[in-house]
């Protein structure tokens, strides 16, 4: 499979990390107007480093445009040219809608808009896919790329926005209560280190207890709170305190700014 990845900033480096170290792909082409974040990848086998988009375009089948939002006409415009019907267009830009993709490069090429999160880097993604009518045929290619990097789930295009909050914000919400455990426990007398391991390890057990047992977070929790003891009482003083309200809050607030942002 010969991949583009046009626009390699955070998002777009993430998964060419992620392709690299699969190997998955013939060729891949890593294009930006500035290529020194993904200048680290210049000695792997197949892999180019450039920042002519159209080049790019032109030597690859699956086109990954990983940019911002601001930026994304202006380069589907400049190589709407060299998108043939055999290509697979793939869109990650938040709030960038396929019938605006398909009002530029046209409504009979092949379009995937791709929502997944930075743990694609590793391997770990929770990536979701949504397809135009003519894109439907290449989901099943869609979803073999990005298997390979994470989990995959096909959603109407109408939840994507959703999905964007809670799997590609939800890096960064999850990474928030992991950085407030480690705060709490050097309170208690952890240093620093030890701290952000004992936080770490503890929620990658509580993710991996969920996925291995497939149990409800409320059965796990019951199996922690012993009745009269420090857990529920942890627990019921950061209910106090909103805890889910805070999270279910920040999610709706999320929600409402990308939705604007899908406006301007
Ligand atoms: N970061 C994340 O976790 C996630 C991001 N997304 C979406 O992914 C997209 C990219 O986000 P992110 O990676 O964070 O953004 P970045 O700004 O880090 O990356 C975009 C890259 O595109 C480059 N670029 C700009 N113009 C051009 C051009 N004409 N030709 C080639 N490259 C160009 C930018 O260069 P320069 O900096 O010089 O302008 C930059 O390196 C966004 O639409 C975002 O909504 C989706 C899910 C998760
Ligand atoms: O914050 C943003 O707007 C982008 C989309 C999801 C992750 N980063």
């Amino acid at each position: 499979m010969k991949i583009a990845i046009i626009g390699t900033g955070n998002l777009g480096s993430s998964i060419a990390k992620g392709l690299i170290k699969n190997k998955s792909f013939t060729s891949l082409y890593l294009s930006d107007k500035n290529t020194a974040a993904v200048s680290a990848f210049s000695d792997e086998d197949y892999v180019t480093i450039t920042s002519d988009n159209e080049l790019a375009v032109k030597e690859s089948e699956v086109l990954i445009f990983a940019l911002q939002p601001r930026h994304i006409d202006k380069v589907l415009e400049s190589v709407s040219e060299s998108i043939t019907n055999d290509h697979v267009v793939m869109s990650v830009a938040a709030g960038f809608e396929i019938s605006r993709i398909e009002s530029i490069i046209g409504d009979d090429k092949n379009i995937i808009r791709v929502m997944p999160n930075t743990a694609i880097s590793i391997g770990k993604s929770m990536t979701c896919l949504s397809a135009n009518v003519k894109g439907q045929e290449k989901m099943d290619l869609a979803k073999k790329i990005f298997n390979q990097l994470g989990a995959t789930m096909v959603i109407p295009e109408e939840q994507i926005q959703a999905a964007t909050v809670i799997c590609a914000s939800g890096i960064a919400f999850w990474m928030r209560l992991v950085r407030a455990t480690t705060q709490g426990a050097i309170q208690l007398g952890f240093e620093a280190h030890e701290a952000h391991q004992l936080a770490v390890q503890t929620c990658f057990g509580s993710a991996s207890l969920l996925t291995e047992s497939g149990r409800h977070p409320e059965q796990e929790i019951d199996r922690v709170t012993t009745p009269s003891g420090c857990t529920i009482e942890g627990l019921n003083a950061m209910e106090h305190q909103g805890l889910s309200s805070a999270l279910i809050q920040g999610i709706v607030a999320s929600f409402e700014k990308i939705n604007q942002l899908k406006k301007s």
